[in-house]
């Protein structure tokens, strides 16, 4: 597991940290391990420049620029602003880096010639301290970086939101981060994570106590909680699930998540729909059996029309209630989050994208929400739905969120394994069949749904590395990635 820690609870280990430890030994470490980092990133005869904000942030960086010039590295510092750390400026000025000034809103010269020949940058300017958005003096500094140079983020993208949560702010896109003791929201989460680049977290001797704000699943936690069947086990007891989806005009919605489910090793589909995708299931999903039942968890909505006013529309939403209503744990997608009403007691799943989110908010809370807007700040709305409702929000897109209800007090799960060809007519179809196979065979609706989200990535990229993909494709691919998730040696990161 990933872990990130909200700002506060790294902030008081810093502190901690620092009362048994000489003063400035934890920015010391630091600096120490950013400096091997770029160390490996530059030529001997390359240039580092590393750009420098007020705060320790700057510190860290201007110590590691005076360990870089030690080792014999040709390496100059921009001050962005007019207070640079005053301990860490002169010991880079005793290592020999040559450091200008560049605080107005347009670069000095000297700190464009030092960009100009620059082979690796240095983003010293905010790190947990910082606000969301750049400082001006800074973007003009940032504007001169040569494209073929290498950005390294010193803690995270300066102007990143630290929390993770606002995705408007400008920002410094870096190649690299390189952050320290452990993983911030900021790293993982989607309004921001697409600035971190390549992420290293450098020891520096953190004991972070408290319950991490984000976490991602990885490979061996995926190969820990895939529910694996025993001699003991049979059909019923590795879960049975209900899919109540498709209609008259939308029946590629059944066919995949019921596929879906079947690839996925669900003990057994009950499905349930109207004659054309039953007779259509019947025939290319033998394995699946038609109507209601016993089951253990039902995916509800994938092809849904809750507006079709048909006779056979009109049964399919009375079959979609009566499992929203069976009190069974549900993985409530596309359709049925049109049927939502309030809090839902049952172990439940939804899964919108961001349109979806936005039109079931608007619709509990009478307040009018845009797609825009729930893209802008991912997080604070799916934990507004999650919380509205009692349920679990999987909040679909490149990154994928996991947010359960503020109250249960469990870290959000943050997911990004897919390739952007998932981003394909009937791909949401399979991850909801995978889901709520995960739910039947018991999984938690947070462990159903970042489970799946992994699965899922993988078998997009499984389907046809590095091309397009269909989603019947994607959910032919599970088969082969659980199976070499669990061939996984235990241990292996
Ligand atoms: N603590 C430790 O033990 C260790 C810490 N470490 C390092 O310290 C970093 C945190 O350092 P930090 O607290 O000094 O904050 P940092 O991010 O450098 O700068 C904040 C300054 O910028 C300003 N400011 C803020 N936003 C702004 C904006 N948008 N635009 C313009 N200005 C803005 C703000 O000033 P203000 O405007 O609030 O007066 C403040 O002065 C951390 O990320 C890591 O790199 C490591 O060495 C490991 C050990
Ligand atoms: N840019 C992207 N990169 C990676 N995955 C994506 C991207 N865009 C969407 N996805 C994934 O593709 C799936 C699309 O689901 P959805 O929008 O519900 O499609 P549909 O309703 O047509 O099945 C989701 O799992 C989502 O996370
Ligand atoms: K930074």
């Amino acid at each position: 597991m990933i872990d990130a820690y909200a700002v506060d609870d790294v902030r008081a280990a810093e502190e901690a940290a620092m009362s048994a430890l000489p003063e400035g030994e934890l920015m010391q470490r630091a600096a120490a391990g950013l400096a091997e980092v770029v160390a490996v990133r530059v030529a001997r005869d390359g240039h580092v420049v590393v750009v420098v904000g007020g705060g320790n942030n700057g510190g860290d960086a201007l110590y590691a620029a005076a360990r870089l010039a030690e080792r014999g590295f040709a390496v100059g510092a921009v001050t962005v602003s007019g207070h640079p750390h005053a301990r860490g400026l002169a010991a880079a000025l005793a290592a020999g880096v040559e450091v200008v000034e560049s605080t107005g809103e347009s670069a000095t010269p000297e700190g464009a010639r030092l960009l100009a020949a620059a082979d690796v940058v240095v983003d010293g300017v905010l790190g947990i301290g910082g606000r969301p958005g750049l400082p001006p003096a800074a973007r003009a500094v940032f504007d001169l970086v040569p494209d073929e140079a290498w950005l390294v983020a010193v803690d995270l993208p300066s102007g990143a939101d630290p929390s993770g949560q606002d995705s408007s702010a400008d920002r410094v896109f870096a190649d690299e981060t390189v952050t320290f003791g452990v993983a911030k929201p900021v790293h993982l989460l989607p309004a921001t994570e697409s600035a971190v680049g390549r992420l290293t977290v450098v020891d520096i001797g953190l004991e972070v106590d408290t319950v991490p704000a984000v976490q991602r699943l990885t490979h061996d936690d995926a190969a820990r909680m895939w529910p694996v069947p025993g001699p003991g086990d049979d059909k019923y007891s590795r879960g049975v699930l209900g899919v109540v989806a498709g209609g008259e005009h939308y029946t590629g919605a059944a066919l995949l998540s019921v596929t879906s489910a079947v690839c996925a090793g669900v003990g057994m589909v009950r499905y349930v729909g109207p004659s054309t995708p039953t007779a259509l299931v019947r025939a290319q999903v033998p394995e699946a059996v038609m109507g209601p039942g016993r089951v253990q968890a039902w995916v509800v909505g994938p092809g849904l029309d809750a507006e079709d006013d048909s006779e056979a529309g009109r049964a399919q939403v009375a079959a979609a209630r009566e499992a929203l209503a069976s009190g069974e744990p549900c993985v409530v997608d596309a359709g049925a989050l049109d049927l939502l009403d309030g809090p839902r007691a049952a172990p439940t799943l939804l899964t919108p994208h961001a349109g979806e989110l936005a039109r079931a908010l608007s619709r509990l809370t009478g307040r009018e929400l845009t797609r825009a807007q729930v893209a802008g700040t991912p997080v604070t709305h799916a934990r507004e739905l999650a919380d509205r409702t009692g349920c679990t929000v999987l909040l679909k897109g490149s990154t994928t969120l996991v947010v359960p209800a503020g109250s249960s007090r469990l870290p959000i799960r943050s997911q990004a394994d897919a390739p952007a060809w998932l981003a394909t007519a009937g791909s949401g179809d399979v991850l909801a069949g995978l889901a709520g196979t995960l739910l039947a065979a018991g999984l938690s609706p947070l462990d159903a749904g970042s489970l799946a989200a992994l699965v899922h990535g993988l078998a997009g990229h499984a389907a046809n590395p590095g091309g397009p993909v269909r989603a019947l494709a994607v959910a032919h691919g599970i088969p082969g990635v659980v199976a070499g998730l669990l061939e996984r040696p235990p241990g292996r990161a």
